[in-house]
């Protein structure tokens, strides 16, 4: 199975810092992540040469069409594979690879071309998405039309399908594969989080 993990924000809320660089309970979340994920194809999708430099060891991609946010990433993770892939962010650093697992081989099954998680209050999870390159040209549209909300090229194309995440709790209880990092505050709390799962041997 493949996977993209999108690293070329600029972690503003954080105050500019790499969030792919940060660590809980010492240990890099990229690196987290990738360890989770070691059975799969994955691809780390930088936002330039100079973001690619802080990678070693793991297969990197750097976005063709720059400063265009995560759709950019979406699209160089396709490009890159060109086949289905889930694409991830790189501040979740509690994903859960059964869970991503599900989502994309649901997404085989019904030969999707998105599946996306959704919460029952109307929230997207368009960053822990499994995405087909039939994709592709509605992307491309949004570029030329300067379009950067990841919805806006997934509601145009045809067979997308919504997931309930509710439907993942007989995998991951209290859905914490879906808790991600964008403020101080969401720091501390996964901090928190991290050191209970490892005093609960999780
Ligand atoms: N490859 C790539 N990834 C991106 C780009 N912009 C954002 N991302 C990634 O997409 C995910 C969601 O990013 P955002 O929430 O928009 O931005 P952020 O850097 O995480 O945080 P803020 O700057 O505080 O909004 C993160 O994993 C980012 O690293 C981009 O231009 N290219």
């Amino acid at each position: 199975m493949n996977l993209a993990i999108l690293v070329g924000g600029r972690g503003r809320r954080l105050g500019g810092i790499e969030k792919s660089q940060l660590r809980l309970c010492g240990r890099k979340v990229i690196d987290i992540l990738t360890e989770e994920f070691s059975s799969w194809n994955v691809v780390v999708v930088c936002r330039d040469q100079e973001q690619k430099g802080l990678f070693e060891g793991v297969e990197c991609v750097v976005d063709r069409v720059e400063n265009f946010g995560p759709l950019a990433g979406i699209y160089s993770a396709l490009e890159f594979f060109g086949d289905r892939v889930a694409v991830v962010a790189t501040d979740m650093p509690f994903l859960r690879e059964e869970v991503v697992g599900e989502l994309f081989r649901s997404s085989e099954k019904i030969n999707a071309s998105v599946l996306m998680p959704y919460w029952r209050d109307g929230r997207f999870e368009p960053l822990a998405s499994v995405y087909s390159p039939e994709l592709m040209p509605e992307i491309e549209k949004s570029f030329e039309r300067n379009e950067r909300k990841i919805l806006a090229p997934v509601f145009r194309a045809e067979r997308v399908f919504l997931y309930d995440v509710e439907c993942l709790r007989k995998i991951d209880k209290n859905l914490i594969s879906f808790f991600n990092i964008n403020t101080a505050e969401d720091l501390k709390r996964a901090e928190e989080l991290c050191s209970l799962m490892l005093s609960e041997g999780e």
